[in-house]
């Protein structure tokens, strides 16, 4: 199993950040919260801050661990991690994805999300919703 962590970040209008995937990335052209792989003796918190520095160009702060998905795909298994970020310097700029979006909870099933990302925004509404 692949341990994935991605990266919910919130602006100041409580809209969610997605971003997506390249026509050259497995996956291309769906949308997800940016983020990857942990490395090897790497925290989730260390991953996520680099992946979102690599992939963004932005530093994040990781506040919190959301409830784990665990998704099987055709090729692989992952075990994907959402952590709470908040930004905290750096102007987003894309390193690896096609296009971001900015967009509110209820606007994020128009969206054609990969299919562990759809399980972690159902979570989310149940974490905003309370
Ligand atoms: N970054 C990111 N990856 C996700 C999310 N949801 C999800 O299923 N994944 C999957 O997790 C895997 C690892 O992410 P990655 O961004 O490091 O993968 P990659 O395409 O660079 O490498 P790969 O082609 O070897 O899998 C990918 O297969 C990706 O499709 C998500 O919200 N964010």
């Amino acid at each position: 199993m692949i341990r994935v962590v991605c990266a919910i970040i919130k602006n100041a209008d409580g809209k969610l950040l997605l971003t997506q995937r390249s026509g050259k990335m497995d996956h291309s052209y769906h949308w997800e919260f940016p983020g990857g792989k942990v490395e090897n003796d790497e925290t989730d918190y260390a991953a996520i801050t680099r992946e979102i520095w690599e992939e963004l160009q932005i530093e994040v702060e990781p506040l919190k661990k959301l409830t784990q998905v665990d998704w099987q795909y055709p090729n692989k298994k992952i075990a994907l991690v959402p952590i709470i970020c908040e930004i905290r310097s750096g102007t987003l700029n894309l390193n690896e994805h096609l296009d971001f979006v900015w967009l509110a909870i209820n606007e994020l099933t128009e969206l054609n999300v990969l299919g562990a990302d759809r399980e972690v925004v159902n979570n989310l509404k149940r974490v905003y919703e309370n």
